[in-house]
């Protein structure tokens, strides 16, 4: 039995892609390339150009390979970039993870675990850590496009019975794995901690902080930062979970405490040991004051805790990444790594 990996190219996936090859699956990775890097895919992986949506496509997949279960990473990623562009998020989001399960029901697959996100809460009702039950208030077209798959995803559950799925609700994922073969490539990252790390190497010139008037201790925002290696750790859980026969399950993916922008800053300083420049700046559209996991649930069904917490453990993985990024990229110049797609 293989699993399928979409997304498999982009930043998280190609980590989970690695760590299913160490654990001996035979990986299947549908990606269309257009965040993530065909490099970034493990070679041992098998490797389809193509999109989610694509019905052709998955057909042809399912039709190849005796595929067990579905991880589905492609999305596209960016708050801000949802407000202006939320079409485009609702359809990527929600109306080709609506084809994917429905070319999945009609092949008899039936584990899927899935990217969802804690940008689903919204601005927090009550005191923080976010529980699974609390209300589910989006803010932005993101958060919404994903609430609206974990809807689908729980009436396809209800409707055929031998579909389950694990959400899985990211708080802030950085970092990059702990052995360097995959990291954060995206290209123009809006992320905090990837942006940092860029200014501390001088790729960038300074870094923005969007707002300083939040209603958190410092002014800043403040968000459950996790590394991506104990988010992989999850995912290999959930798929434990589902084979052994559990019912389908919604879950926090963050370390339940909080770092602010200006947390962040001082950890970069100090695992870099440079001084950042930064630029204080307006708040960002559909941005919360401050978003924190409870990750019980994911601790008593999953088995789940995390290896590495703390802010200084994902910054110095970052980093690294961020040094060797470069010589990766002229590794694949000079045709050390497979470069273009399959097809
Ligand atoms: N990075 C975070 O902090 C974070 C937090 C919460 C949730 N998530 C979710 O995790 C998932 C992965 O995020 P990431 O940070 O690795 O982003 P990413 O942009 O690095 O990876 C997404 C991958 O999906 C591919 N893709 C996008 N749309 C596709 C489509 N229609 N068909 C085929 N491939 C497609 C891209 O080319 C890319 O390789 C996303 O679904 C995202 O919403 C990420
Ligand atoms: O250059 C930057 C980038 C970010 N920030 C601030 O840093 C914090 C984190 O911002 P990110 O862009 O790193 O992440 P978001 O919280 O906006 O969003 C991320 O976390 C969300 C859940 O909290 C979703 O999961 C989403 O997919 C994921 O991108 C926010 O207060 C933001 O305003 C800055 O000050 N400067």
């Amino acid at each position: 039995m293989a699993v399928l990996v979409t997304g498999g190219a982009g930043y998280i996936g190609s980590h989970m892609v690695w760590s299913l090859i160490d654990s001996g699956h035979e990986v299947i990775v549908l990606d269309r390339l257009s965040t993530g890097f065909r490099s970034a895919v493990s070679p041992q992986a098998t490797f389809y150009y193509g999109d989610v949506g694509d019905r052709d496509v998955l057909r042809q997949i399912f039709a190849a390979h005796k595929i067990e279960a579905v991880f589905h990473f492609a999305g596209l990623v960016v708050v801000p970039d949802s407000v202006e562009n939320p079409l485009e998020y609702y359809n990527n989001n929600t109306v080709k993870a609506c084809i994917l399960i429905e070319e999945m029901v009609r092949a008899k697959i039936g584990k899927f675990i899935f990217s969802s996100t804690a940008a689903v809460y919204g601005a927090p009702q009550s005191d923080q850590p976010m529980r699974e039950t609390d209300a589910l208030k989006p803010e932005s077209p993101y958060g919404q496009s994903k609430l609206m798959t974990e809807l689908i995803l729980a009436d396809t559950a209800r409707a055929h019975p031998d579909f389950r799925y694990v959400a899985l609700r990211y708080f802030n994922v950085a970092g990059a794995e702990r052995k360097g073969r995959t990291g954060q490539s995206t290209r123009g990252a809006t992320h905090l901690i990837k942006v940092a790390c860029e200014t501390a190497l001088g790729q960038r010139a300074s870094l923005h902080i969007y707002g300083t008037d939040y209603p958190t201790p410092d002014g800043t925002g403040v968000r459950d930062y996790i590394h991506v290696d104990d988010l992989v750790d999850a995912h290999a859980m959930a798929l434990h979970y589902l084979r052994a026969g559990e019912q389908s399950l919604v879950a926090n993916c963050g370390y339940g405490c909080g770092a602010s922008v200006l947390d962040v800053v001082a950890a970069v300083e100090r695992v870099a040991g440079v001084t950042l420049p930064v630029t204080l700046s307006g708040r960002r559209a559909g941005d919360c004051a401050s978003v924190i996991a409870d990750p019980t649930v994911a601790r008593k069904k999953l088995g789940w805790t995390a290896v590495h917490p703390g802010l200084d453990s994902i910054i110095a993985t970052a980093l690294a990444w961020e040094r060797r990024r470069p010589v990766a990229e002229v590794a694949l110049l000079d045709g050390i790594v497979p470069l273009l797609a399959t097809a």
